[in-house]
């Protein structure tokens, strides 16, 4: 488990993580999501012990990361791919991390099987492909068993076989009772790997909950009616209450935060034939579009995002 109280982090002049409270459970796979800038990669620094808060506490199983007596073995984190030494083979790198943190030797055997790297075990990684760099950070992060998992942004540089492998992965870690806490700015993968969403927006909480309530908390839950009598679909959009149904065309009307049931009950009611009565849910991107419009640093001219 992981918990943070009032975590703040300033660097000068700019609050790059503002009292920031959460607890990301084990046996989940938490999401850790946010437009550039927000304050994911200086979080989870802090959480690793490689940042000082400026206030607040980032706990690891009960324990600030700098008092573990075994580190790699209670926590395992990818931040950066490319932190391995490139003269090294990818096999001496875990050897020498396995060594220096008291892990047995034959777990880096493991690890390069698990991330399918033991092919290439003998090959300098500053010859490996930016997947290939992901995979060796993954089974570094792996290397001493760890309860809690780490990864910023693991999907970087996959082709859609490594990126299906890495949602496996985190999925079979959390089945295992672990604590994964994985950032992405993909939305689309974080709503098929995720359990749980933590949303972050210039340093600050914007929403922390299962999947499942940041997608309704979304005003994008609409309802389409289609009716070959305009008549009796104004008749509908006048049952329901101002500022829920919006008729774009005389045929059509577009509802919104009004369950589909409900809209259905009050059609039968006022008689109205129905040519479609769909729901359509918000995607993950759509919610968090809406969650983070305040908070983007870059947007494009006209108020579109970067
Ligand atoms: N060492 C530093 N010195 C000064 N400012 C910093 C430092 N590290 C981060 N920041 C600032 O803190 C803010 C948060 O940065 P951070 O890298 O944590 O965001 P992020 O959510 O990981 O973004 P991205 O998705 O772009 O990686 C940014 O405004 C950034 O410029």
């Amino acid at each position: 488990m992981i918990l943070l109280t009032g975590l703040t982090k300033r660097y000068g002049e700019t609050t790059a993580v503002r009292d920031l409270s959460l607890r990301v459970e084990s046996g989940k796979v938490t999401g850790f999501l946010g437009p550039n800038g927000a304050g994911k990669s200086t979080t989870m620094r802090m959480i690793l012990g490689l940042d000082r808060p400026t206030s607040g506490t980032a706990l690891i199983g009960g324990r600030p990361y700098a008092t573990l007596p075994h580190p790699l073995r209670e926590v395992g984190a990818l931040l950066d791919a490319k932190a391995a030494h490139p003269g090294r083979c990818a096999r001496s790198h875990l050897k020498a991390m396995a060594r220096s943190n008291g892990i047995p030797g034959a777990r880096v055997e493991t690890v390069l099987d698990t991330v399918g790297l033991s092919e290439v075990a003998g090959k300098r990684t500053g010859t490996f492909s930016l997947g290939m760099g992901q995979r060796l950070g993954i089974a570094g992060a792996l290397l001493g068993d760890p309860r809690v998992l780490m990864f910023d942004e693991p999907v970087n540089g996959l082709d859609p076989d490594g990126v299906r492998w890495v949602r496996e992965l985190m999925r079979s870690l959390a089945a295992e009772g672990r604590t994964v806490f994985v950032s992405s700015h993909l939305m689309s993968e974080m709503q098929q790997t995720a359990d749980r969403l933590v949303i972050i927006g210039k340093g600050r909480l914007l929403a922390d909950a299962p999947i499942a309530e940041v997608l309704a908390s979304s005003s994008r839950n609409t309802v389409k009616v289609r009716s070959p009598h305009p008549a009796a679909l104004s008749r509908l959009r006048d049952r329901l209450t101002a500022g829920h149904a919006e008729q774009p065309s005389p045929g059509e009307l577009i509802v919104t935060d009004v369950p589909v049931e409900r809209v259905g009950e009050l059609a039968h009611e006022e008689g109205v034939p129905l040519h479609e009565l769909t729901a359509r849910k918000a995607s993950l991107e759509q919610a968090y579009m809406e969650l983070t419009a305040d908070s983007v640093e870059y947007a494009a001219p006209g108020g579109g995002r970067t």
